[in-house]
């Protein structure tokens, strides 16, 4: 029997779906990562004990390296980091039948071709319909049961509203969407807010300038979705400021603990968070249509080492004044 649903990527965030999809459908939901050892151990054992420890894996669960287990899946949901989504795309292309939905969740802009995940999909995967999950969701709140509300956006809404419906449990909502380009942006920009609000509290900014800092963050966000064509309801929902807030104020955020470590003086680690690979390209995409992105763009030379978090603060603080909007 093919799955309904199947998972590329077994890290935190793919194991949590994988769970969340077999509790959703009843049915079997191939778990499908890269390193034949590790997905044999987690076969074995139930749990993703290296990326999500602590969780058991629903019975349906299938852990695999094959990719060919995902055939006949009508939703393939592809968790990796955004940088790889475009190799992925590939790699699954030859496993998909002809009524499969590819479902990217992640979140991050292209490096190089500066695409955000819905562009990267289409490119990839021509004449497959694209669908994009975001919203704020830490893998663990998610694989712990507690309630959860995303946004699962598709250009054709019938589209969105079956995988939604595909995934939906009574604790994991998937609110739809047609605004697929305003969701890639929310979820790409937080990320690198994110690092800047955890430079905040680590450099001892205080909770006034953590609060201002999400405020300016969003108008930055704002400026970029207005331009890109993105609507403002979706810029304000889940997958937008729903994300920054949940992203910028909490250590569970790899990206808020990483630039909390940066404004606390840490030297700036070997592996690093989705945002820090992103902040560049998200500064580039900005700049080619003419919007301005000071927080991003500071985060941007932080992580790349060109500029430190004290040179960051000085130029943010030295700006001239301007209108609010
Ligand atoms: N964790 C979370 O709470 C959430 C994460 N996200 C987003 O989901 C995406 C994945 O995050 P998350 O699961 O946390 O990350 P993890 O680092 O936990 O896992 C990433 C997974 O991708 C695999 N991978 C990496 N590179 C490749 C590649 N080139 N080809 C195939 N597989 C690859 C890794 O395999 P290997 O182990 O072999 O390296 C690993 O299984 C990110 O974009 C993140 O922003 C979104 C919402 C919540
Ligand atoms: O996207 C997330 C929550 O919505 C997870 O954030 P981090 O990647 O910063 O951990």
């Amino acid at each position: 029997m093919s799955a309904r649903v199947a998972v590329v990527g077994a890290g935190a965030w793919g194991t949590a779906l994988a769970n969340v999809a077999a509790e959703a459908s009843g049915s079997l939901v191939p778990l499908i990562g890269r390193d034949r050892e590790e997905m044999t151990e987690i076969a074995e054992r139930r749990v993703n004990a290296r990326r999500l420890p602590g969780v058991r894996l629903n019975r349906s669960v299938l852990p695999t390296d094959d990719l060919a287990t995902l055939v006949g899946a009508r939703f393939v949901l592809v968790v990796t980091p955004t940088q790889t989504l475009r190799d992925v795309a590939a790699a699954i292309r030859p496993h998909l039948g002809s009524r499969a939905v590819v479902v990217a969740c992640c979140k991050g802009v292209e490096r190089g071709s500066l695409a955000l995940p819905h562009a990267v999909l289409a490119e990839a995967l021509p004449g497959v319909p694209g669908a994009l999950l975001s919203g704020p969701s830490f893998a663990d709140d998610v694989a712990r049961g507690l309630p959860t509300a995303v946004t699962l956006a598709a250009a054709d809404e019938d589209v969105a509203g079956a995988a939604a419906t595909a995934l939906a449990t009574r604790s994991f909502r998937p609110y739809r969407s047609t605004d697929v380009a305003g969701v890639a942006l929310g979820g790409a920009a937080k990320n690198v807010l994110a690092i800047a609000a955890g430079v905040v509290e680590g450099a001892g900014l205080g909770e006034s300038a953590a609060a201002a800092l999400i405020a300016r963050g969003f108008a930055e966000l704002a400026r970029l979705g207005s331009a890109l064509g993105a609507r403002p309801e979706t810029l304000s929902g889940l997958s937008g400021l729903g994300d920054l807030v949940l992203t910028a104020t909490s250590e569970k955020s790899r990206n808020f603990s990483l630039g909390l470590a940066l404004g606390r003086g840490a030297p700036r680690p070997e592996k690093l968070a989705e945002g820090a690979a992103t902040a560049g390209a998200l500064v580039a995409l900005a700049r080619g249509h003419d919007v301005e992105m000071p927080i991003s763009a500071a985060v941007a030379e932080v992580v790349d080492g060109r500029l430190s978090v004290a040179e960051a603060i000085e130029r943010l603080l030295a700006r001239p004044l301007r209108a609010e909007a």
